[in-house]
């Protein structure tokens, strides 16, 4: 194969690794450049993803490319080599806020219709549906998942412990989920013996038939579950759960995954809005309904559109609502400062790094004073609600976990073919009458079916058997690699995972696992057995389905380096290409933020390094791209360097911060090619570069700290001014010269 093949697609997303990619990406192309590595961008920021789908009143110049769908096609071909960025999994409140910003900068878009009159409007809705909630990584992840800590960072947090709150025995803090009714209670699963289409349909008791989907295509071997959450039980929980959290006197904090499941979840996140704030919702439902309020986009849309009422009745509104604050229990902040609230936007609490965070912080979150208070985290399907509460009861058995000794949990996840939950929101409907849903296959025969209410929330999962060996295989890959237990996380007493294990136990036996220790154990049982484990310092593989994944893959992270921007996290694409995602967190807003008000970028790029190093790697094997080898192994000696030199981020303004950090991994980097001798191109080539950034290391920073300091004004949030934002990321002139 020549060379000239070698192509690494690099992805803009957006927020703060958007930033960090003005920044670091001319620098990889410096080092990468005699290799004959070419790096191809793709925007598939929300904006981008916006005007790629809307481009009728568009310009020629404003126009974007469907950069998403051209990365797809390419996760299905061998030579693919993508590394991706976190990105936004945009909300509806996010959505909205991005269109208005684009239509301020002069892009004709129409907005979000949020009740559609019309075939226009539904049309229009129905577009911008596609771009909500994680519409980017179920696309690209054509393949299983691998995320670990590699050896160095786990040294380097055993070395370099982050904090930890402490816990006590007597925290208050526990998880409250629901015992019936739900999701995980009502599960039917079967697997298909044959190819074929099956229909959802719901049959009304008067007979009426609706079809909620025509048309779903399944695979031989494949598990489909079928499950409801029903509204009664859901409400009669989250009333339970209010009056319980005011009795025990902690906070009340919901956890969801409204972005990932962005059918089913912002309903249930609108209920929770509506029961804690009954009292408002009952009294004024004409004037609410009339602005138009929106609860499952969180409480913080009454408050927006509360603008639109007259002075008198906001007032009263206002009085009603602090009623409720007084009469309820005190609810979790996301920030004391501003008034938001757990209930105000649903993608302020998305579960995987919101319990941990809580766990980390002693159990506990924030109330409306910035104090910390235990908690009552409220996770109403209990499906995978068990692993925190075991974690919550080790901790106060044994307090917290320390970082200096404790082991570690890599994830071996199961996601192809948008597998399980993550996969399902095309196939969830909110039940608009009583009757059965059921799920009919070509023949007429009925799969599952399910009594269901008005208002209820039945869904349907996919899983693909091909997949699972695949999964099957990852497992035994890394059990092998690493000679680590693997413990596959699937409980035979939940309808699902029954299935699976059928599964898993014919293909476990294709391989060689001889002198390998695996397992297979409840959720609940093998969060006990891991944390066991690792308080012990041993390490134990997490074989999970897609939620676990991502649960997993922040809780250990975040409990074992302090974030999960850390973590090597490698999709091997199953038709031979590689996927490398930069970390296992996502897009830290928080830290947009902070870049704004003083001009100090906290993100950590360790995720990109370790990212790109792999993805060199890959590309140096399969084009035989001896260069390519070279540079991933060097970038993998320099990222040690970086960090035993401590030249991550730091959180405080006037520190090393993301632009520095890069300055350092770039000397770094050219130093190991420096002194390697295999190839005498490079290592001439990097000589020199090497020793222009040492000699100018003191006048590098301190062009670079002179720049923080002061406001950033980066022309907008969802679609920066490309120019502005490359200047603030790019301030030194010493350093951009020899890296030109
Ligand atoms: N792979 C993907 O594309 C993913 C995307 N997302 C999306 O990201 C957005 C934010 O999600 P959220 O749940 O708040 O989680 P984030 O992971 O973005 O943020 C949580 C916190 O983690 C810390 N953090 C994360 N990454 C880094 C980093 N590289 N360097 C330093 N600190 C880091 C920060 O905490 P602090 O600064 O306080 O230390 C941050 O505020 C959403 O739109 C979500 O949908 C979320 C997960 C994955
Ligand atoms: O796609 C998303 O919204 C988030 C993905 C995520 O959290 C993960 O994969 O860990
Ligand atoms: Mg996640």
């Amino acid at each position: 194969m020549g060379v000239n093949t070698s192509k690494i697609v690099y992805t803009k997303t957006d927020e703060a690794p958007a930033l960090a990619t003005y920044s670091f990406l001319p620098l990889v192309r410096k080092f990468t450049r005699s290799a004959n590595i070419t790096i191809e961008t793709k925007d598939i920021s929300l904006a981008a993803r916006i005007l790629s789908i809307f481009p009728e009143k568009l310009s020629d110049k404003q126009k974007q490319a469907n950069a998403l769908e051209e990365l797809g096609q390419l996760a299905q071909q061998p030579e693919a080599n993508i590394i991706k960025l976190p990105n936004i999994s945009a909300s509806i409140p996010q959505l909205k806020a991005a269109i208005a910003e684009l239509q301020l900068q002069g892009y004709d878009i129409p907005s979000y219709p949020e009740e559609p009159e019309n075939d226009t409007e539904k049309n229009i809705k129905s577009r911008y549906d596609k771009i909500k909630g994680s519409a980017v990584n179920p696309v690209l992840r054509e393949g299983n998942s691998d995320r670990r800590a590699p050896k160095p960072v786990k040294q380097y947090a055993r070395k370099n412990p982050h904090s930890m709150g402490a816990w006590s025995s007597s925290s208050k803090t526990h998880v409250a989920t629901m015992s019936n009714g739900d999701f995980c209670s009502n599960e039917k699963s079967v697997t298909v013996s044959k190819q074929g289409d099956v229909r959802i349909e719901l049959v009304e008791q008067n007979g009426n038939v609706t079809v909620l989907k025509e048309k779903t295509a399944l695979l031989e071997g494949e598990v489909i579950d079928a499950s409801v959450m029903s509204k009664k039980a859901l409400i009669a929980f989250l009333e339970q759960q209010i009056a319980d959290a005011k009795e025990k006197d902690v906070l009340f904090s919901l956890h969801m995954k409204a972005t990932m499941m962005k059918v089913s979840d912002p309903i249930i996140f609108g209920h929770a809005v509506e029961v804690f704030f009954k009292d408002v919702f009952e009294k004024h439902t004409a004037v609410l309904e009339e602005i138009g309020v929106e609860v499952n986009n969180g409480f913080g849309d009454l408050i927006n559109k509360l603008k639109k009422v007259p002075d008198d009745k906001r007032a009263e509104i206002k009085a009603d609502i602090e009623a409720c604050y007084e009469k309820g229990p005190k609810l979790a902040m996301v920030n004391s400062d501003l008034g938001i609230t757990n209930l105000h936007v649903p993608s302020d609490i998305i579960i995987d790094a919101s319990m941990p965070a809580m766990i980390r912080t002693s159990g506990q979150m924030w109330d409306v004073d910035g104090k910390q208070q235990d908690t009552k985290a409220v996770i109403p399907d209990s499906s995978y609600a068990g692993i925190y509460q075991e974690t919550i009861d080790f901790c106060k058995k044994h307090g917290a976990f320390d970082p200096t000794t404790m082991g570690t949990v890599p994830n071996v996840g199961l996601m192809a073919k948008k597998a399980e939950e993550y996969g399902s929101h095309d196939k969830t409907f909110e039940i608009q009458a009583d009757g059965i849903v059921r799920v009919v296959d070509a023949s007429g025969t009925t799969l599952t079916e399910h009594t269901v209410e008005k208002g209820d929330i039945w869904r349907m999962c996919q899983t693909k058997d091909a997949p699972i060996k695949d999964w099957v295989k990852l497992a035994v890959s890394r059990a092998k690699a690493t000679n680590t237990p693997a413990i596959f996380w699937l409980d035979k007493n939940r309808a699902h995972d029954a299935e699976l294990i059928k599964k898993v136990e014919i293909y476990l036996p294709e391989h060689d696992t001889n002198g390998l220790d695996i397992r297979i154990m409840s959720p609940v049982e093998a969060t006990r057995f891991s944390l066991e484990r690792i308080k012990e310092g041993k390490d134990t593989i997490s074989v999970t389905g897609n939620v676990l994944r991502d649960y997993n893959t922040d809780l250990f992270p975040i409990l074992e380096l302090g974030t999960s921007a850390k973590m090597l996290s490698i999709v091997p694409l199953m038709n031979g290409g590689g996927l490398f995602e930069t970390g296992a967190g996502g897009s830290a807003p928080k830290h947009v933020q902070q870049f704004n008000k003083e001009g100090h970028l906290r993100w950590d790029s360790l995720g990109e390094f370790l990212a790109l190093a792999v993805s060199l790697e890959h590309l140096g094997e399969t084009n035989n791209n001896k260069k390519a080898l070279l540079l991933a192994e060097a970038l993998d000696q320099a990222t040690i360097k970086f960090l035993d030199n401590k030249k991550s981020p730091s959180r405080k303004v006037n520190e090393l911060d993301n632009r520095g950090s890069h300055f350092y991994l770039s000397l770094y980097w050219a130093q190991e090619l420096a002194t390697q001798t295999q190839d005498t191109e490079l290592q001439k080539e990097f000589a020199s570069i090497a020793d222009a950034l040492a000699q100018n290391e003191t006048k590098i920073i301190n062009e670079l700290n002179d720049a923080q300091g002061s406001t950033v004004d980066m022309g907008g949030y969802y679609w920066p001014n490309v120019d502005k934002v490359a200047k603030a990321m790019r301030p030194s002139e010493t350093f951009n010269t020899i890296m030109n």
